[in-house]
């Protein structure tokens, strides 16, 4: 993202220092020299804190076929296309039906004629039936399940229906096309989670579920047909059809509509249960892989992981009937770095991909310099980003502990951490999925929040385990502390909520 504001009149430069893609919280310090007339007053604040919303997103640029491969990361989650629906057919002005058998040149029944003077039908009360071009082809997106990322889309981002069928001058429908005379709807496949936006923002679907689809442009409607026939019949005719044809002006009418043509925004929003977060290298995709058959790719250096992984967690067998309420999708995201939220590391692209999930597990390696610092650093950029992801019931995992140094500080990191928040760990917020209003939280509490409270004033984590995934230490215990919180979390979401008078809607 970026923010110009010009010139920087009042003191030092501005900078961001919170937000999300709809707004950006600029902190702003006066200097001496460029306020003096203030300087010294009642009520005079040095360091201000101005809340921009963001208006315009600066639209895609088309990436190069290289950067695409070389960093796929910046464009598998947002993308600009543009969609055409099909023309509608022509119809056709055609000649009164031939009154006499159909015979050819030789005076021999003409099995072709017959067949095409048929086509002139007629209603139950005698009226014509004149044929009408074909209907152009819809648009519509829908979900899919086995397609995992936006990227095909910024090499294809053009997509066009096909025309529907034109009526011959006999009368016929010779269609463009193979199936008669409308067009085939243009079906386009999009990953469950993508948001479709017009090209100003307007919010038009959310496809979170396999199937969900949305029509985004709508076929031109087919012409009609005219019958030309010469004025002594024309009275007749009239009676037999509106659609005569009077004068060459009405050959307009012939002409099949333009099908409607429109530029969308696709925006990824990675739809999970649970997501993983940390910092890079604490283990996160190495956790993916030894509690879900997704293979990430693990390595031994920071931004392993570029864009998000997914993994499904299957219901837990010892639970006989209730096994379905822990399962689970399971998001590991790219790893964040102090800065994220402000566009540092990978960014805060992926800090937007936690928004649909009710749980979050930060890993965290216990054999880093300073474990807590680390923690700190993740929640805090987790705070900037949006206040409300601290509110989420989460656990911390302190990886790593096959390493001899974690494992021996493993009781002070776990009291630590368990030390930072409030007493509260049980609230369960329902996630919303109403991603059309500002993207599902209340911009203005998140605000207050984000300047009121710290990350000691939210809730503290429902567990602190101690594993070892590489080795396999405890790795059952902490996945039966996510199957419990799931668990938990969907029998709060299941039973009656109590009315709460005078308490803010947040979600
Ligand atoms: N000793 C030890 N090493 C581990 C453990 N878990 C993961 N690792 C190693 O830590 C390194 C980073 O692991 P990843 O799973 O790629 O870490 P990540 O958090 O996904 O990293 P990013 O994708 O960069 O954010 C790899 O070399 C892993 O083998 C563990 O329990 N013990
Ligand atoms: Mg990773």
């Amino acid at each position: 993202m970026q923010c110009l504001v010009s010139p920087p009149k009042w003191g030092v430069d501005p900078t961001i220092s919170g937000g999300n893609e709809s707004w950006v919280s600029l902190s702003v310090n006066f200097s001496q020299r460029s306020l003096p007339y203030l300087y010294g007053r009642k009520n005079f604040s040095k360091n201000c804190t101005l809340r921009c919303a963001i208006t315009k997103t600066k639209e895609l640029s088309v990436p190069s076929e290289e950067n695409l491969v070389k960093e796929p990361h910046k464009y598998f989650d947002q993308v600009v296309i543009t969609v055409r629906a099909g023309d509608g057919g022509h119809g056709a002005v055609l000649s009164m039906p031939n009154q006499k058998p159909a015979s050819n040149s030789r005076g021999k029944f003409d099995k072709d004629k017959a067949r095409r003077k048929s086509s002139y039908k007629r209603d139950f009360d005698g009226s014509l039936i004149l044929p009408t071009g074909g209907h152009g082809g819809d648009v519509v997106i829908y979900a899919d399940e086995s397609k995992d990322t936006l990227l095909e889309f910024h090499k294809n981002n053009r997509f066009k229906a096909k025309r529907g069928g034109n009526v011959d001058a006999m009368g016929l429908l010779t269609s463009l096309i193979h199936d008669g005379l409308a067009a085939p709807t243009l079906r386009i496949p999009v990953p469950l989670g993508t948001v479709v936006k017009n090209k100003k923002g307007k919010f038009l679907a959310d496809l979170a579920n396999p199937g969900e689809e949305v029509l985004v442009a709508r076929g031109g409607q087919g012409g009609i047909s005219l019958l030309d026939v010469p004025e002594h019949r024309r009275k007749r005719t009239m009676s037999l059809t509106t659609n005569v044809m009077r004068d060459e002006s009405d050959k307009v009418l012939v002409l099949g509509q333009p099908g409607e043509e429109i530029s969308l925004q696709l925006i990824l929003r990675v739809v999970a249960d649970v997501g993983l977060v940390g910092l890079p290298n604490a283990g996160k995709s190495t956790l993916l892989a030894s509690i879900t058959l997704a293979k990430p790719d693990i390595a031994d250096y920071p931004f392993t992981t570029l864009m998000p992984n997914l993994g499904r967690l299957d219901g837990d067998p010892n639970l006989g009937a209730g096994r379905y309420s822990s399962e689970a999708t399971l998001a590991d995201l790219p790893g964040l770095i102090e800065g994220a939220h402000l566009g540092k590391g990978l960014g805060r692209n992926f800090l937007r991909h936690l928004r649909r999930t009710r749980l979050l597990v930060h890993v965290i390696d216990a054999a880093s310099d300073d474990p807590v610092a680390d923690y700190r650093t993740i929640k805090e950029e987790l705070r900037m980003y949006n206040p409300e992801y601290l509110e989420r019931p989460y656990i911390v995992v302190l990886n790593k502990i096959d390493i001899p140094e974690a494992m021996d500080r493993l009781p002070y990191l776990t009291e630590e951490i368990r030390s930072i928040g409030v007493e509260s760990a049980t609230t369960v917020q329902s996630v919303s999925n109403d991603v059309g209003q500002a993207d599902g939280f209340d911009l203005e509490m998140a605000n207050k929040d984000r300047d009121t409270k710290g990350i000691e004033d939210y809730p503290r984590p429902l567990a602190v385990v101690g594993v070892s995934v590489l080795k396999g230490y405890n790795v059952d215990n902490l996945l039966s502390e996510i199957r419990a919180a799931l668990r938990s979390l969907r029998n709060m979401e299941n039973a009656p909520q109590e009315a709460e008078p005078n308490k803010k809607k947040r979600h």
